[in-house]
């Protein structure tokens, strides 16, 4: 593994704005429960740049969830700035952080969250149809998606009808549906065996290739492994922030 240089340096930041998926400057993430203080992050900065395929590992109680919820726009630092496509979306409502997270952001979770009752393309479908964006190329657009992830055959299969890989695909197509700024996975093979688990690593490589931006929340190594980059938290801080030698 290779350190990356210190993302606030100068040279990091005489990049265009545009380069970056996002960028996180000195983020704190206090909680206060029943009289405690509960500091989960403790002053975070690190940019990922378009294209980039990153894991974040850390042991139980280091801050990956609440990392993972302020890069999903579910929650907002207590201060620092979290910038999307190089807007500061810190500070913003709770109406636009929505908009931004059903638009621009790429969920896949370790429990797929299918709608059983949807079949394949229309499970891909979902997000259009929350953000009230079904045009006339919705049909199309969700078919290539399947297409993609390997489930051209099925996709007029109910989730009851795949195996957990290929809901594992369905979710993935449907985070791409949105075009999002980038796709954030939660221990996204943890519900799936070995073999399994290289599938759909297999499919993350090949989007990453694509030109995909990946954040991989994981603590497992042989997923991280598969990552070119790899940032470890421990305690609310950043331990270390390494480029996996390929
Ligand atoms: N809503 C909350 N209210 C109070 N404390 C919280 C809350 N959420 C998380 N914490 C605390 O913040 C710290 C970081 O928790 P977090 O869930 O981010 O860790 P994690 O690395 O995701 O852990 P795990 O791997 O066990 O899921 C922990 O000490 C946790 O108890």
């Amino acid at each position: 593994m290779t350190s990356i240089a210190d993302p606030t340096s100068d040279q990091a930041n005489r990049r265009p704005a545009s380069d970056y998926a996002f960028r996180v400057e000195d983020i704190y993430r206090t909680y206060f429960l029943k009289g405690e203080t509960v500091h989960a992050l403790r002053g975070v900065s690190f940019n990922v740049l378009q294209g980039e395929y990153i894991a974040i590992m850390g042991p139980s109680g280091s801050g990956k969830s609440t990392l993972l919820n302020v890069l999903g726009c579910l929650d907002r630092p207590t201060s620092g700035k979290y910038l999307l496509a190089g807007d500061d979306v810190s500070t913003i409502s709770d109406y636009q952080l929505s908009k931004i997270r059903g638009r621009r952001i790429g969920f896949v979770f370790q429990s797929y969250n299918l709608l059983q009752q949807l079949n394949v393309l229309d499970n891909i479908k979902v997000p259009l149809q929350y953000q009230g964006l079904i045009g006339k190329d919705a049909n199309t657009k969700c078919r290539e998606l399947a297409h993609q992830v390997g489930l051209g055959d099925r996709l007029f299969h109910k989730p009851t009808e795949l195996s957990g890989g290929q809901q594992q695909r369905v979710a993935i197509a449907r985070s791409l549906v949105n075009d999002p700024y980038f796709v954030l996975a939660d221990e996204a093979t943890g519900n799936l065996d070995s073999k399994t688990t290289e599938e759909v690593l297999d499919l993350f490589e090949k989007l990453n290739e694509s030109g995909k931006t990946i954040v991989m929340i994981t603590h497992e190594d042989e997923v991280s492994a598969r990552a070119k980059r790899v940032i470890r938290l421990r305690d609310g801080l950043i331990e270390s922030d390494e480029r996996n030698v390929q």
